[in-house]
């Protein structure tokens, strides 16, 4: 199973410092950045574009774990990986061709993951796990943070890791110290939290715990 990678949301960072904000996550010991990229249909709420990814690339180096909660993902394909992103994380429910998207992101440049509602079945997933770098099991309703952890979710994870042992498997959703442990027991290994890193006294503590924790679990 692969190794812990943790990916702070800058969906709870003060969006007017999003260059410091990264770069403080960073130095608190993230592996990577997560980007919510939200277009107000897919999901209700709406965020950022390949704009703002391109602006924050010039202040990091980091891995940008671009999450894309968009109708017609086919459509910013070539943007973001000119911004920088560095991987492109589409929803399987939006898209009916996800043979030709995936290509597409790969000669792009890009990292290849997709992502998966709450209520979708993972059997959506299987006939294309082989062929992308990461899945991202969403454990609440995608649109904003600071949800509950949805429980029920996780024999999706398992599942998962049960059919794929070398696959990154990423889940987003009510991570925190409480629900760290059945997510990692389940067989993720990529943890993105937005409120319980940005909102805790000790950023670097909640990282290395989870780390620790997710690290503990894997066979
Ligand atoms: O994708 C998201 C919402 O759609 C966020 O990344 C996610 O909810 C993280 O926030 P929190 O850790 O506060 O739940």
């Amino acid at each position: 199973m692969p190794s812990a990678k943790i990916s702070p949301s800058l969906l709870s960072s003060d969006f007017a410092q999003l260059s410091s904000e990264a770069n403080r996550m960073i130095k608190e010991g993230a592996d990577w950045l997560h980007m919510d990229v939200m277009d107000g249909h897919f999901v209700p709420n709406l965020t950022i574009g390949a704009p703002v990814i391109k602006a924050l690339r010039q202040h990091t180096d980091a891995f940008l774990d671009c999450h894309l909660m968009v109708s017609n993902p086919e459509k910013w394909v070539d943007d973001f990986a000119k911004a920088g992103a560095s991987l492109y994380n589409f929803h399987i429910e939006a898209t009916d061709k996800p043979l030709e998207l995936i290509e597409r992101i790969r000669k792009s440049g890009m990292k290849v993951g997709i992502a998966i509602k709450p209520k979708t079945s993972i059997d959506l997933i299987y006939p294309f796990a082989d062929k992308i770098d990461l899945c991202l099991v969403m454990t609440v309703e995608p649109g904003f943070g600071g949800q509950k952890f949805m429980h029920d979710c996780m024999p999706k994870v398992k599942a998962l890791r049960e059919r794929f042992p070398e696959l990154d498997i990423e889940v987003d959703g009510g991570l925190a110290l409480d629900t760290i442990e059945e997510a990692a027991k389940a067989g993720a290994n990529v943890i993105v939290a937005g409120t319980s890193i940005f909102k805790a006294d000790n950023p670097k503590e909640v990282i290395l715990t989870f780390r620790n924790i997710v690290n503990s679990k894997q066979k």
